[in-house]
C-alpha cells in the first residue's frame, strides 16, 4: 500500500518562492487574527496556506503545439467550459468558474488542449477577470496568427459571495473579441449563440 506522502502529488513552487519565508508570515497574519495555532490540526496551516498560495501562484509552462491547417477549415474552434480557478487580486480570494475560448483559424491550428493550458497559465497568479480574459484572447492572436479569437469567462467571485456585499449567487460575465469575430457581425452573433451566452 502506498503511504499517504508517495501519493500527495507536490507542484514545484515558481523560481524565487520562498515558502519559508511565507509560512513564517502566515503563521504572524493568522495569530494578529487571533487564530491560535496551537491545536495539532492548525499547527501545520501556516505551512499549508504558504505551499497553497505558491501553487495558485505558480504559472505552469506548457508548449505551444500548432498543426497545418491542410484542410483550409475556416469556421469557428469553440472550446467550451474549460474551468477556471484563480484568485482575486484585490482580496486573494478564490474566483471560480469556465471559460469559453474560440478562434478562426488562419493557417495553422492548435492542440486543442492548449487553450486550457492558455487558460490555466493566466489563471495561476493574482487577477482580475478583465485581464485574465484578455491576456487569453492577445496570447493565442499573438502565437496563432488566426483570423479572429473570442474568449467568454463567466465566475463566481468568492470575495462578493462569502464576504462584503455577499451576493450569494452572482456570477460576472467578461469578454474579448479580436480580429474577424469582433468585426463581423454574423461571426460575432454564432461566436456567442455556441458559447450559450448572451450578451
Ligand atoms: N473589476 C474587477 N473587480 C474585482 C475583481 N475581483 C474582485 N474585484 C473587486 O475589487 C474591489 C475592491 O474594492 P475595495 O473597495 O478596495 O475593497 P472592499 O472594501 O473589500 O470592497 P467590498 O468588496 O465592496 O467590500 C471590489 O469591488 C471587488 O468586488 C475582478 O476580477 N475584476
Ligand atoms: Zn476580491
Amino acid at each position: 500500500m502506498q503511504s499517504e506522502t508517495a501519493l500527495r502529488v507536490v507542484h514545484e513552487p515558481a523560481e524565487g518562492v520562498d515558502l519559508a519565508a511565507a509560512e513564517l508570515h502566515a503563521a504572524q497574519f493568522l495569530e494578529a487574527l487571533g487564530v491560535s495555532l496551537e491545536s495539532e490540526s492548525l499547527r501545520g496551516t501556516p505551512g499549508r496556506m504558504a505551499r497553497a498560495y505558491a501553487e495558485l501562484f505558480s504559472p505552469r509552462p506548457f508548449d505551444l503545439t500548432t498543426f497545418p491547417n491542410d484542410e483550409g477549415y475556416d469556421e469557428l474552434v469553440l472550446a467550451r467550459g474549460i474551468p477556471v480557478r484563480s484568485v482575486c487580486e484585490h482580496h486573494l480570494l478564490p474566483f471560480v468558474g469556465v471559460a469559453h475560448v474560440g478562434y478562426l483559424p488562419g493557417e495553422r491550428i492548435l492542440g486543442l488542449s492548449k487553450l486550457a493550458r492558455i487558460v490555466e497559465h493566466f489563471a495561476r497568479r493574482p487577477q482580475v477577470q478583465e485581464r485574465l480574459t484578455k491576456q487569453v484572447a492577445d496570447w493565442l492572436a499573438e502565437h496563432v496568427h488566426p483570423k479572429g479569437v473570442g474568449v467568454v469567462i463567466e465566475a463566481e467571485h468568492t470575495c462578493m459571495t462569502l464576504r462584503g456585499v455577499q451576493a450569494v449567487g452572482s456570477s460576472t460575465v467578461t469578454s474579448t473579441l479580436l480580429g474577424t469575430l469582433r468585426e463581423d457581425a454574423r461571426s460575432r452573433q454564432e461566436f456567442f449563440a455556441l458559447t450559450g451566452v448572451n450578451p
